[in-house]
């Protein structure tokens, strides 16, 4: 499967240090954290809190240990905040990423997200877009996709839980609405299982806007368990919803086998947020690497 290297492996630091939670994991080290991904085998990173600012030392670290920048994830705030404010903060996330050679921007929109409260029940309070929210959504992703385009580069929109753009009804409008040469999309499996959603339905349907994948598992009986007792997103972390493939319920090889069937290429970013001091990150990054081997050979 997927020969030519057409695909890149990548791991992404949230395993290590939780830019959600930043207590998870804040006694890891940068230098640490990058050292594991390379000796796990993985060949990328995104950027978290920990990664320097100054592309120049970023690069020189990654380099030394054969990683580079697959992408980073925006907050957008396309339908709370002045479209001329998301631009700018954009335009400054956009050229970092250029500079650090990435094709791919991640882009979330954060408008009425509860992923980030604390008390806030996931599935009960999960925010619903209005018509003229939507609208502002669109187009403002259409100025995002074009201000990219400048620099050669796409926008991959994360649908994601507590957000506007999380189950497949919805990624299914956002896709229809928006001009595919503007927006593409970033698959997450996590994220569309613990929605309940069925993501190979979704891979088949949306395969020629896909342009980023994160590889992330689920374990059931958390995502059963935070829909019961009323958790919130960042509380159904906390409690290890998320692991890395292999790990939890989700069979990956019919995942792979479509993505190399539709000739699939760009970044698997494998990404895993749970609690360092439960999961070894780095035994954690090694069985994800064991795992993705025997189902694509890659
Ligand atoms: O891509 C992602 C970035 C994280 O910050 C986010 O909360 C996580 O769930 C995710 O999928
Ligand atoms: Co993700």
């Amino acid at each position: 499967m997927f020969e030519n290297n057409r695909v890149k492996l990548g791991i992404a630091p949230i395993g290590w240090t939780n830019d959600d939670l930043p207590e998870l994991g804040g006694e890891i080290t940068f230098e640490q954290c990058i050292s594991e991904m390379a000796l796990s085998g993985f060949t990328g990173s995104e950027v978290g809190n920990k990664y320097p600012r100054d592309p120049e030392v970023l690069k020189k670290a990654l380099h030394l240990r054969g990683l580079e920048i697959a992408s980073a994830w925006f907050s957008a705030f396309l339908t709370s905040r002045p479209l001329e404010e998301n631009i700018a903060a954009f335009k400054g996330h956009r050229d970092f990423l250029h500079e650090m050679g990435a094709k791919v921007i991640v882009v979330s929109e954060q408008g009425n997200s509860i992923q980030g409260q604390m008390e806030t029940p996931l599935f009960e309070q999960k925010p619903v877009f209005t018509e003229s929210e939507w609208e502002l959504l669109v187009a403002g992703l259409h100025r995002l996709g074009d201000i990219a385009a400048e620099k050669g580069m796409k926008i991959v929109y994360h649908h994601h839980m507590g957000t506007g753009v999380q189950t497949t009804d919805e990624i299914d409008r956002l896709m229809a609405e928006t001009d595919p040469g503007k927006v593409s999309l970033l698959y997450d499996t996590g994220h569309l299982v613990f929605s309940g959603e069925d993501p190979i339905h979704v891979l088949k349907k949306h395969m020629d806007r896909i342009h980023h994948v994160h590889l992330k598992d689920v374990r059931m009986e958390t995502a059963y368990a935070v829909r019961e007792q009323k958790m919130s997103f960042l509380q159904a972390v906390k409690n290890g919803v998320f692991t890395v493939p292999g790990d939890g319920v989700i069979d990956f090889k019919p995942v792979f086998e479509e993505l190399d069937k539709a000739g699939y290429n760009g970044w698997f970013v494998v990404e895993a947020e749970q609690d360092p001091s439960m999961a070894n990150p780095f035994e954690y990054a090694v069985k994800a690497r064991r795992y993705i081997k025997e189902q694509s050979g890659l």
